[in-house]
């Protein structure tokens, strides 16, 4: 056996798997939500493993694999965690808020925990290191982006290079000759276009705001709007970022944070949660076209994460309007719940639309193992 932990402390929760590495079996995993202090939160874990599961009883992780969200520009892969490297995550908290100081809190408490094992930090914008710089720079002034490291970084690269490998294996193609779209819909959401199983363009940018609506965030908008507010309103800069990362998407536009209530509400006739589900596909879909043309073809695009992977509503509202584009939905197969990797498109189409299961964790300790083994 050759147990190893994954930790994802997200800003107000902490995610982990214990995963056997020889056979890719869970061991044990979990949820903490609403955590405020990540040592409290790590210890809770680690008795929660230790009751649920007597026969894991005096296993020990022979190493931690933690997610990191920002990694700058100076984590292209995943990176033994040293104090050099604690305090370089520590520096790009600025650029990450949200997810950074969660994120840095688990690991020093698993190496307070665990002091005697390698821990491994996974960066979710290290898959998008091999973006060009034309679609990683924005178009200001080159000193001030410079001297703020003003550029896009991307994230949920973890996920989107995992989702990308899984399409491959699920199609039985080789990675190398696939175009592919992946949209990671969870709370936080981004598309992801992959050629040749690199990343070539991300809806996400300098932070996690960028891009797509999410559960609070409002992705793209005009950034005159932050100077407009200032100018009328008094806005201050936590006053926006509140609004923008907090009080804005689903939340913003309905008051419901969550997608499961946001489609009840739609349902039962609310204009104010159809109109966010319309905005919320309008979006998904002006980046499909575009990713379409940036990759000059395309042979899969594929829905993960919370609601890609379980709400057929929203797969059909991105989908049923993009015929033009030879994307198609075969409406019994996308009616499916659960289960693993799936097709939903129709029989004979040029474009598989795909609904695959995300793995931050499993692919968390692959990368922590290549690391280790090298
Ligand atoms: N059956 C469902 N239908 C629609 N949305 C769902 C369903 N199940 C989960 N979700 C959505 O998935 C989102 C969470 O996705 P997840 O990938 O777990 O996010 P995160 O990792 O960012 O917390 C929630 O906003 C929830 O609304
Ligand atoms: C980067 C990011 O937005 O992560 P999450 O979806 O976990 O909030
Ligand atoms: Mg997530």
């Amino acid at each position: 056996m050759k147990p190893i932990l994954v930790v994802n402390s997200g800003s107000s929760s902490l995610k982990y798997q214990l995963i056997d590495m020889v056979t890719e079996e869970v061991l044990a995993h979990g949820l903490l939500e609403r955590v405020s202090d990540h040592g409290v939160a790590f210890a809770q874990m680690l008795k929660e493993i230790a009751a649920g599961e007597p026969r894991l009883e005096g296993i020990s992780p022979v190493a931690v694999g933690h997610r990191v969200v920002h990694g700058g520009t100076a984590f292209s892969q995943a990176t033994v965690v040293t104090d050099q490297v604690l305090t370089q995550i520590h520096e790009l908290a600025s650029l990450a808020p949200l997810h950074n100081p969660g994120n840095l809190a688990g690991i020093e408490a698993a190496i307070a925990a665990f002091p005697d094992v390698p821990h491994v930090a996974v960066f979710d914008t290290a898959f998008h290191q091999s973006l060009a710089p034309a679609s990683y720079t924005y178009a200001i002034d080159t000193a001030v982006a410079s001297k703020h490291h003003i550029r896009r970084y991307g994230f949920h690269g973890t996920s989107h290079s995992y989702v990308a490998s899984r399409t491959a294996e699920f199609l039985g193609r080789d990675l190398a000759d696939l175009k592919i779209i992946v949209l990671h819909l969870g709370n936080g959401a981004s598309a992801c276009a992959i050629d040749c199983g690199r990343s070539i363009e991300t809806s996400m940018g300098m932070t996690p705001l960028e891009g797509l609506v999410m559960g609070s965030r409002s992705g793209d908008l005009d950034p005159a709007i932050l100077m407009y507010l200032s100018r009328v309103a008094d806005y201050t800069p936590d006053q926006l970022d509140l609004l923008l990362n907090r009080e804005s998407g689903l939340v913003g536009l309905t008051g419901l944070n969550d997608m499961r209530d946001v489609s009840l509400a739609a349902t039962a006739g609310d204009p104010r949660s159809t109109l966010a589900l319309e905005i919320y596909a309008h979006r998904i879909r002006h980046y499909v076209g575009a990713y379409f043309a940036l990759l000059g073809g395309l042979d899969a695009v594929v829905f993960t994460a919370g609601v890609g992977e379980n709400s057929a509503d929203v797969r059909a509202r991105v989908i049923v309007p993009l015929a033009h584009l030879g994307l198609t939905l075969d409406e019994s197969r996308n009616a499916v719940s659960g289960g693993g990797a799936r097709k939903i498109s129709g029989e004979g189409a040029a474009v598989s639309v795909l609904v695959i299961p995300t793995n931050e964790e499993l692919e968390i300790a692959r990368q922590l193992l290549d690391v280790l083994e090298a």
